[in-house]
């Protein structure tokens, strides 16, 4: 399905006052209840967007080649987001510190080579012997897959010896107001999030680094998502999630170097020094109330996100089909002295100007797994977050949201999980090297 398209006029008059008293929500908006009562588009309000095919641009460069797994950071955090996604959290069940070294090693080689586009391991071993790859891929190009491995808490404790190696960033999550969370689909000792244009590529990268672990690890949960739901560099187009907002506008973006270093990156200083150049990762599955929503009035779902829908320009822009990156102006106010972005808005609370400075990168994923049993998808957004230092950005925004945000009435956090992200391999090396070695 396609919105209307740009020939037709702005819902907001290009005359509508943009001081900051005296500014009608209604002609911000757009959409009244003409626009509900089955008139075109244009005429009537709604919503109108640019280009209605403007986020079909979702990969930067060749979609089907291949990222380099080696380098200062892993591959995965700041490469454009893929379109695909395949989550793995798992336990470990050896106690054994020299397996995890092994593992750590075998997991290494396999990853260095379906990155490149080969099997997960040589093809010309024993008939006897179970094949050293499952076969799926073969043929596919390699997509841009990345796969990024992160560590929980629960791989601190007193199994491998690792306590004091702890990173002070690496806490366990708070419970927030509002969380539904299921155990089987939270925490974990390990995370590798495998991304790609192809989502049998991701599954296959996921399947064999299982495959290989056996013995070693075992799947806790894990997760596919497809439409990526942010830009993390400034060469993609915004894309959208299930709500059909524009999502990742105000990301931190690959091309924000100075920002990525005081935002991104653990500094060795930060208290973990095996951590330089890595960064930690929140994972949150939210489910979202899309049957809800779906009968939610735009006006409403603008006002939640002081966004507009159909271009993603703060509800404070006065053209709303070309400011998507503009500013927000948080003190602008209504004709009834209320403020245009509400206090409850999600953008404002989210926003660094109301959080310390914080910001986040923002690396999430649509799902639709299938129907819940009572005619509801269980469909949502899974978010996946990478930051310096969670108890300055993460933790705070979400108490922030928790607390106040209007989206609370449309979404459930039902998945929650914290991992550190050790920095890039050498080549020679072996993911976890700094920690492990
Ligand atoms: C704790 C952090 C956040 C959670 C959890 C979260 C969930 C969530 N967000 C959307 C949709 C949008 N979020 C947008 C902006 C935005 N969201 C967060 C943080 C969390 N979101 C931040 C830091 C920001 C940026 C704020 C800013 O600086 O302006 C937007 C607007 C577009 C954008 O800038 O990306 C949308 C839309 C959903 C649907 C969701 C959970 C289901
Ligand atoms: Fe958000």
């Amino acid at each position: 399905m396609e919105a209307s398209t740009e020939s037709e006029a702005p819902a907001v008059p290009a005359d509508a006052p943009t001081e900051k008293r005296g500014f009608s929500r209604r002609r911000l908006l757009g959409a009244g209840a003409a626009g509900l009562a089955g008139l075109g588009a244009a005429a009537a309000g709604g919503y109108v967007v640019a280009d209605a095919r403007s986020g079909a641009k979702n990969e930067v460069g060749d979609a089907a080649g291949s990222v380099p797994f080696h380098g200062t950071h892993q591959a995965g955090i700041t490469t454009p987001a893929q379109d695909r996604l395949h989550f793995v959290s798992f336990d470990i069940t050896t106690e054994n510190r020299a397996d995890l070294v092994d593992l750590m090693r075998e997991w290494t080689k396999a990853a260095e080579r379906m990155t490149a586009g080969d099997p997960a391991g040589d093809l010309g071993g024993l008939v006897e012997a179970p094949p050293a790859d499952t076969g799926e891929a073969l043929g596919l190009p390699p997509s841009q897959l990345t796969l990024t491995i992160g560590f929980g808490p629960s791989m601190f404790d007193k199994r491998f010896g690792l306590t004091s190696r702890r990173p002070p960033a690496l806490v366990d999550l708070p419970s927030f107001p509002g969380d539904d969370l299921e155990e089987a689909r939270s925490g974990g000792d390990i995370a590798i999030q495998a991304c790609a244009h192809d989502p049998q590529v991701a599954v296959h990268a996921v399947r064999n680094l299982a495959r290989i672990g056996f013995g070693a690890v075992a799947v806790r949960w894990s997760q596919l998502g497809f439409g990526r739901t942010s830009s993390t560099s400034r060469d993609q187009a915004t894309p959208r999630n299930l709500f059909g907002f524009k999502d990742g506008t105000a990301n931190l973006k690959a091309e924000d170097a100075k920002l990525l270093q005081e935002q991104l990156w653990a500094d060795g200083a930060d208290g973990a020094p095996w951590m330089a150049n890595g960064s930690y990762l929140v994972a949150r599955r939210m489910r979202m109330h899309i049957e809800t929503w779906d009968r939610t009035s735009l006006d409403e779902q603008q006002v939640i996100f002081g966004r507009f829908k159909g271009s993603g320009a703060p509800t404070t822009s006065p053209d709303q089909s070309t400011a998507e990156f503009d500013e927000f102006e948080f003190d602008t106010v209504t004709g009834a002295s209320e403020p245009v972005i509400a206090e409850n808005a999600h953008t404002r609370l989210a926003h660094p100007d109301f959080n310390n400075g914080a910001r986040l990168l923002r690396r999430g994923y649509n799902f639709v797994d299938g129907s819940d049993g009572l005619g509801r998808l269980d469909a949502g957004l899974f978010f996946l977050a990478y930051q310096r230092d969670p108890r300055k950005q993460f933790i705070p925004i979400q108490q922030n949201l928790a607390r106040s945000d209007a989206m609370n009435e449309y979404v459930k956090h039902v998945g929650s999980a914290i991992y550190a992200v050790p920095p890039g391999v050498t080549k020679g090396g072996y993911w976890g090297d700094t920690l492990l070695r």
